[in-house]
């Protein structure tokens, strides 16, 4: 069995309703705590979008999973946002949000702290709403294959790319890892943004009966991919995972968030 193929079986196992409650709801998901990594997470999120630089047309998630928090800042700034994910398990998650099915996630906690930090004027509901219309499809995706979303969206059409937690956990090395990054950078216009977050020097996650192996990867190791992928770094920050937030669901040591600009073809 290769690699990738080893990848894939392991994800067969991953179970949504853990993963969410393994990092999106207390401690990891704490609302009081301002030094607490959702809010770390969606104010690098919230400040990028801000500089008004972010917008365009589409607006494309890769691998979201079960989760939306990703986009809450920057799907205010595009016309239309794409969510999309290797799993049918996760897609199904995020339709039933999507479509405010009984049983869906409660992302309303991020909704009104989001609100808050861009303080535009309109209530969480509105924002709520909004998100509800904008995003049009929930998409399989593979960043793997050099087409990551097959015929569904060619390559060189989309305005801006969001992708978290996803790069580092699902490439069995490091050289996929690079080479996963070229792929969906080709999804890119020129000029196109990444917002990218992930683990740092994680070697594996928990998602209830799944355990899934991670790269682990560093800051420079990411930074070298990203120049490498042909992008300028805008920003690049970093949080070091408090011993409280290391709740035997990982082994992660940090987080980090890249904001990056894709280089014009010359
Ligand atoms: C750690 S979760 C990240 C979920 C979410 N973006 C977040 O911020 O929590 C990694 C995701 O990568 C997806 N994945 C696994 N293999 C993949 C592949 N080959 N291509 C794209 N996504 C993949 C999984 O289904 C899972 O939803
Ligand atoms: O601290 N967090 O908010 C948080 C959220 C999601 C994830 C992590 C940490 C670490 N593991 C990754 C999977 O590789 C998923």
């Amino acid at each position: 069995m290769s690699t990738l193929e080893s990848v894939a079986q392991s994800y067969q196992q991953f179970n949504p309703r853990a993963y969410l409650q393994n990092n999106y709801v207390p401690p990891r998901a704490d609302f009081t705590n301002e030094d607490s990594v959702v809010q770390w997470k969606l104010r690098c999120l919230a400040d990028a979008c801000a500089t008004g630089e972010i917008a365009g047309q589409t607006l494309v998630d890769i691998g979201s999973g079960p989760t939306i928090y990703q986009i809450l800042s920057a799907s205010e700034h595009f016309e239309e946002v794409v969510l999309t994910d290797y799993l049918e398990v996760n897609r199904g998650e995020l339709r039933r949000w999507l479509q405010d099915e009984p049983g869906a996630f409660d992302w309303s906690p991020y909704m009104k702290h989001v609100s808050k930090l861009e303080a535009t004027g309109g209530t969480w509901q509105e924002k709520q709403k909004r998100i509800r219309e904008r995003v049009k499809k929930v998409l399989p995706v593979d960043i793997h294959q050099s087409d990551p979303l097959g015929e569904e969206i060619s390559g060189g059409s989309v305005d801006a790319l969001v992708s978290t937690f996803c790069l580092e956990a699902c490439s069995p090395n490091l050289d996929m890892f690079k080479k996963a990054l070229g792929n969906i950078t080709k999804l890119l216009k020129p000029g196109g943004h990444l917002l990218l977050i992930g683990a740092l020097e994680e070697s594996y996650y928990l998602a209830g009966e799944a355990k899934l192996n991670v790269v682990p990867v560093t800051e420079e190791i990411v930074r070298n991919a990203l120049s490498d992928a042909r992008y300028e770094i805008k920003k690049f920050k970093t949080y070091v995972m408090p011993p409280a937030l290391k709740v035997g669901v990982d082994d992660v040591n940090g987080v980090f968030f890249a904001w990056a600009q894709k280089q014009d073809s010359q």
